[in-house]
């Protein structure tokens, strides 16, 4: 037995990269007709790949083990589990027989041997490719995360078919649509992993709105205005895939208490950071601990200044949802707008993340009135952060003599009126802003690239009389694919891009 397993494993080296692009192709598939992605034409294109790899493989496997003697009793069929002998029999089967009808024998049993093993071959690469291969992601969920690019997205109804995963898939989906899970070599089960102890993190405190389902909205939001704008197009895939992190952490492990509250209550974070940005420095300080795990470790590819630059972005982005720098975060990007000069990546992308963050009133009644209902219950019941004793942050404030926060007061908040304004002070003003930063950014970006497409065109007009028409348009509505531009987007904006 050990015998066939050591010739399995040098036709696993031999056959390695045809199977596994083979299989990630199968898988991609897959996927992609779930959610009715693929064309007639793509998928006929993938079977043939997929029917070649096979024959190759099988006629090697064949002719390397043709002299050999006939060593099925010492394999066990049982090892192949029924779906890849299912598979077997309907791939291999006619190939076999063409080759044996060629030979004008009749089959052999060491050909069926041959198969069998075959099947244990790929059986092991399977389980050595799940690792690499996508996460199983409900049937339901998939049907949900296919409005992932709108606005007002559900991703109440994607934690409820998630089992309470919304981030998870969020996420995830999120990673894979960019191509960055491929891109940065990261291990599902890793991602699996981190996504997971997120979750954890972010339910440690059983807050009704700071959980996995705000930052699976605020990921989501955030991907929503890159990829709208167009934006995405012209970030380096190390800046989404910072940004897309930093929007997944940006809460983790959030209290259910204010800043203010740590602050007034001199809590051991507050201590840690000496007031400044309490919750935020814990934020992304326990988010990049986790990521030193090596079984969380979803950045074990990134050299290190990528390291270093994916770090200092993220704790950038995270740092600036701290609402106590709302207004100079407003002001200095309009300050900016108003000069010539080029707008920091940096400070973008933070304004994007802040708006998502703060972008539920702008989002349809029912989304709104959920969160806003959600966060009321957490100002009101704040389980506190030392003692785990449930009480509301207000009735705590007055017990330690404390002015009673804002909002906290379950009795004299007018939920309607600070909800609008909320949304005059805050978050209209954010948004004309962030809409302005967008429209300085990606206008001049997307003229140059009318212009280049049209140059190109008028060249391939010269060059054929049949040249099809493409979409001059750069703002895409998915993802950029993994060969479209983008290597030094964030270098565009800052050395191109002037008023
Ligand atoms: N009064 C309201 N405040 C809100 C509402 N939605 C969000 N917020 C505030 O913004 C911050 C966002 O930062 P986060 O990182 O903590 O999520 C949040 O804490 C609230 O203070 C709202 O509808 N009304
Ligand atoms: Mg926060
Ligand atoms: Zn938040």
């Amino acid at each position: 037995m050990s015998r066939v397993i050591d010739e399995v494993q040098t036709t696993i080296e031999l056959a390695d990269w045809s199977i596994i692009g083979f299989v990630v192709r199968i898988r991609l598939m897959l996927k992609k007709i779930s959610q009715d992605e693929i064309s007639k034409e793509d998928l006929m294109r993938n079977l043939e790949y997929a029917a070649q790899v096979l024959e190759t493989v099988y006629i090697d496997e064949t002719r390397r083990l043709c002299d050999e003697e006939d060593e099925l009793s010492e394999v066990e069929p049982d090892a192949v589990p029924s779906e890849v002998r299912d598979w077997l029999a309907l791939t291999f089967t006619r190939s076999m027989s063409n080759i044996k009808r060629r030979g004008g024998d009749k089959p052999k049993f060491r050909s069926v041997a041959h198969a069998i093993r075959a099947g244990i071959m790929v059986d092991r690469i399977y389980r050595r490719m799940s690792s690499t291969v996508g996460l199983h992601v409900p049937p339901n969920v998939l049907l949900l995360l296919k409005n992932l690019d709108d606005w007002s997205f559900d991703v109440f109804s994607v934690n409820e078919a998630g089992d309470g995963h919304a981030l998870k898939y969020v996420g995830y989906e999120l990673l894979q649509r960019y191509d960055l899970i491929a891109k940065f070599k990261i291990n599902t089960q890793t991602l699996d992993g981190f996504l997971i102890k997120l979750e954890q993190g972010y339910s440690k405190h059983c807050n009704p709105y700071h959980n996995l389902v705000h930052a699976a909205d605020v990921t989501q939001t955030t991907h929503h205005v890159l990829t709208q704008s167009g934006l995405a197009l012209w970030l380096t895939d190390l800046e989404i895939l910072a940004t897309l992190v930093a929007a997944m952490i940006h809460d983790y492990e959030h209290t259910g208490t204010t800043n203010n509250f740590h602050i007034n209550t001199s809590s051991e974070v507050a201590l840690l950071y000496n007031d400044r940005a309490v919750l935020e420095n814990h934020h992304v300080s326990a988010a990049f601990r986790l990521m030193k795990d090596d079984d969380h470790n979803i950045l074990t590819s990134l050299k290190k200044e990528e390291y270093r630059d994916f770090r200092s972005l993220v704790i950038d982005i995270v740092l600036a949802t701290d609402m106590s720098y709302h207004f100079q975060q407003i002001k200095n990007m309009k300050n900016l707008l108003s000069m010539p000069e080029n707008i920091d990546k940096s400070k973008a992308l933070s304004l994007i993340v802040h708006c998502a963050d703060i972008s539920h009133p702008a989002k349809d009644w029912n989304l709104h009135f959920k969160w806003t209902e959600l966060l009321i219950e957490e100002f009101f019941r704040q389980a506190t952060f030392m003692t785990g004793v449930l009480l509301q942050q207000g009735d705590r404030e007055a017990e330690m003599g404390l002015p009673i926060s804002p909002l906290c007061d379950r009795k004299n908040t007018m939920v309607a009126e600070s909800q609008i304004g909320f949304i005059d002070f805050i978050v209209d003003p954010s948004f004309q802003v962030m809409g302005d930063m967008l429209e300085r950014v990606v206008t001049p970006l997307q003229q140059r690239n009318t212009i280049s497409e049209e140059v190109n065109f008028e060249r391939a007009d010269k060059a054929t009389s049949t040249t099809s028409l493409t979409s001059h348009c750069s703002t895409p509505s998915t993802p950029r694919s993994p060969d479209s531009p983008g290597g030094s987007s964030l270098a565009l904006l800052n050395n191109d891009v002037t008023a």
